[in-house]
Order: C-alpha cells, then structure tokens, then sequence
C-alpha cells in the first residue's frame, strides 16, 4: 500500500474505519472513500483531519461516480453492500442492484481504469446461499470470476476475500446484546444452538491485506476462523458484563441458518492451505465444453464442508477472551 492510491467503496463502514487508518500507517498516497452518505463522511473528515484522505459522495449502484473515484487509483478495496439478512429478505432488488449491479460497476470500471488490484468483500453466507443477500454476494463472485477469466494473466487482478460475522460490526448481534444486557435484559437469542464464525474486525483487514499481496485473478480467500453458538455469545456477554440478564429465545428469523459455510468440500478439494488462510483458486476453463472431457477435474472431493458447526468451537471463557481482545469491545464497556 506504500505510496498508492487506494479506493475503498462504503469506506465508512467498519471495515472502511479500520482500514482507512491501516493504510495509512502503510503509507498509502491517497485513500479515496466512496459512499452515499455524507453526514458520515463528514464524521470521518472531522474525526481524522487527514490530508491524504478525499471523500467521493456517490454510488456503486451509478458507474458514472464509480468512474470519478476511480480515476488514478492503483488499489481497491471493494466493500459497499447491503449486507442486513432480514432486510434483503425483503428488498431482494435493492440487494441485487447494489451487490450484483453496483459490483459490476466497480469492477468493470477498474479494468477499464487499467487498476492493479481490486479485492471485493464477500461473506460465508455466500456459499450454499438460502437467503437473497448471499445470493447476490454469491453473484459478485461470479462477476469477479467471469471477468477475471477473460483477463486472466493479464491486467488488473481482481479477487475476493470472503467474511465470516465481523465481531461488533454495526447493526451486528454482539453490540445489541451488550445495549440489551446494560438495559436489564433480555437477551434475544435467535436460536440457541446456531453457530457463527467469529472474526474480529483487525483480522479482516488482515485477511484483505493477505489477498491483496497474494491475489492470482479470481482467487477467493478466507481466513480460518472459531466459532460459537448464540448462547455462548450471549452468557460470555453476561459474565463479562458482570450481569445476569434473562436470556430468552425468540426464533430464526427471515433467511438465517443454523450454521454458515465458509467453504464447500470442492472447493477445499482445490485450495491452497496457507496456515491461517485457504486460498482457493478460480476454475480456469474456457466455455469450450469439450475440454471439460478432456481436461475434467478428476479430483474427487474427500473432505467435508468448513462450517461453523465443524470448526474450532470456542466455550464460555473461549468466546470471553476473544471478546476482551476486541479493542471496539473495550472501546464500548471501558476496561
Ligand atoms: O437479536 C438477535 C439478533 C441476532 N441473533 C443471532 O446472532 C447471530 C449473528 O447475527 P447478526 O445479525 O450479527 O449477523 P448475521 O449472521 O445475520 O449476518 C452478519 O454476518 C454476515 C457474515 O456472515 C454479514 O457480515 C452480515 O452483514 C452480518 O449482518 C445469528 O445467528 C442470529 O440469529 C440473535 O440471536 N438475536
């Protein structure tokens, strides 16, 4: 990131905050943050005072303000989304313009911008997808491996990272247990025995760094990641809260599943093992379906699907010491 301009669509999210402030200690010339939303920005101006920073009002969703922000940037970071299960449940359009369409925006104005790399953030909840925001996520992938066959060995390199749940992301499950605990409870559990994948937000960045140095066009990357159930989230919560808040079940809600995928057999069956990280590389075969006679993958997947029900599962105290990590989380109950 030394001395490059970098452009970070929805950079005033949490991953953008974080980032923004990574890339600049890496150096970066000049961080562009493109977004809606300009009371946002403004925070993010105020809060920073920072030169190398400019803030783009617009949308991923309109090509012509991808265009403006695009213009002599060398990374991106690609991060705008309508990422709310239940509300894409219900917008399924709105998820579809914003994470298929403004995607495609993005990346095809960053090959037309001859850019060196563009990471796009994507999420488990892409795999096996049964709700209409991993579905769309799912098509961004597609778009990032559509295109990356057509320039593939050449130009701009365009890959994925894909998230399991952000720990204390905004709107996410752990901040509202903690507001619901300080307000004397309950605790509205979804389902007790769903399983999550837990990511602090410093081991995204990370993860998207790790891509961005080892990306081959197509790549997906993704970080191995414990777990824990919702009721172990919640009573680590209560325990580290020094309350004992009723924890009470309300139901799944619109599009949830009992555990995420962070990635299937097949894909496992492929993928490069690079200690914390799986890299697994894009099928590279043209649409000539002859080859898939001769050049067929003979490998037969032996190993199972990563999910959150099979990795590491972190207990009370486990899920506590992650917690207390976090510096968001100490950020928002001091200590
Ligand atoms: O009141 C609540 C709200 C949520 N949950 C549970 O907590 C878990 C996490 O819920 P979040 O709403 O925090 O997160 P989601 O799993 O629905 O999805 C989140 O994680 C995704 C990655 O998997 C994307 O990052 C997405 O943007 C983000 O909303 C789920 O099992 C959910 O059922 C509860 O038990 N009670």
């Amino acid at each position: 990131m030394q001395d490059k301009t970098i452009l970070i669509t929805g950079g005033t999210g949490s991953f953008g905050s974080v980032m923004v402030q990574h890339a600049l200690r890496r150096g970066a010339r000049e961080i562009r943050i493109l977004s809606r939303d300009e009371e946002k920005q403004d925070t993010m101006r105020n809060r920073l005072r920072e030169a190398r920073l400019s803030f783009y009002i617009g949308d991923v969703r309109d090509i012509g303000s991808v265009d403006r922000a695009m213009a002599g940037v060398d990374l991106v970071f690609h991060a705008a989304a309508l990422k709310q299960v239940p509300s894409c449940e219900f917008f399924p359009m709105e998820a579809v313009r914003t994470n298929v369409m403004g995607s495609s925006n993005v990346i095809d104005s960053a090959i037309a911008n001859g850019i060196e790399r563009v990471v796009c953030l994507s999420t488990d909840k892409a795999v096996l997808p049964i709700n209409a925001m991993g579905m769309s996520k799912a098509l961004m992938e597609k778009l990032v491996q559509a295109a990356s066959r057509r320039r593939n060995g050449t130009g701009t390199i365009v890959a994925c990272v894909r998230y399991g749940n952000v720990m204390y992301s905004r709107g996410s499950v752990i901040p509202l247990f903690v507001e619901q605990i300080r307000s004397g409870g309950p605790v509205t559990v979804t389902n007790p025995e769903m399983t999550r994948f837990l990511l602090p937000l410093s081991d995204s960045v990370a993860l998207v760094e790790h891509a961005l140095t080892h990306a081959e066009p197509g790549d997906v990357f993704i970080k191995k990641a414990p777990a824990c159930t919702i009721l172990t989230l919640a009573q680590a919560l209560n325990a580290l809260l020094g309350a004992d808040a009723e924890i009470r079940t309300i139901g799944v809600r619109h599009g949830e599943k009992l555990y995420e995928t962070l990635a299937t057999a097949d894909e496992l069956a492929s993928a490069d093992d690079q200690d914390a990280y799986w890299r697994i590389r894009m099928d590279g075969r043209d649409l000539d379906y002859a080859s898939y006679f001769s050049e067929g993958d003979p490998r037969v997947a032996r190993l199972v699907d990563y999910t959150s029900h099979n990795t590491e599962r972190l207990d009370i105290n486990g899920t506590m010491a992650l917690l207390k990590a976090l510096p968001e989380f100490r950020a928002a109950v001091g200590g």
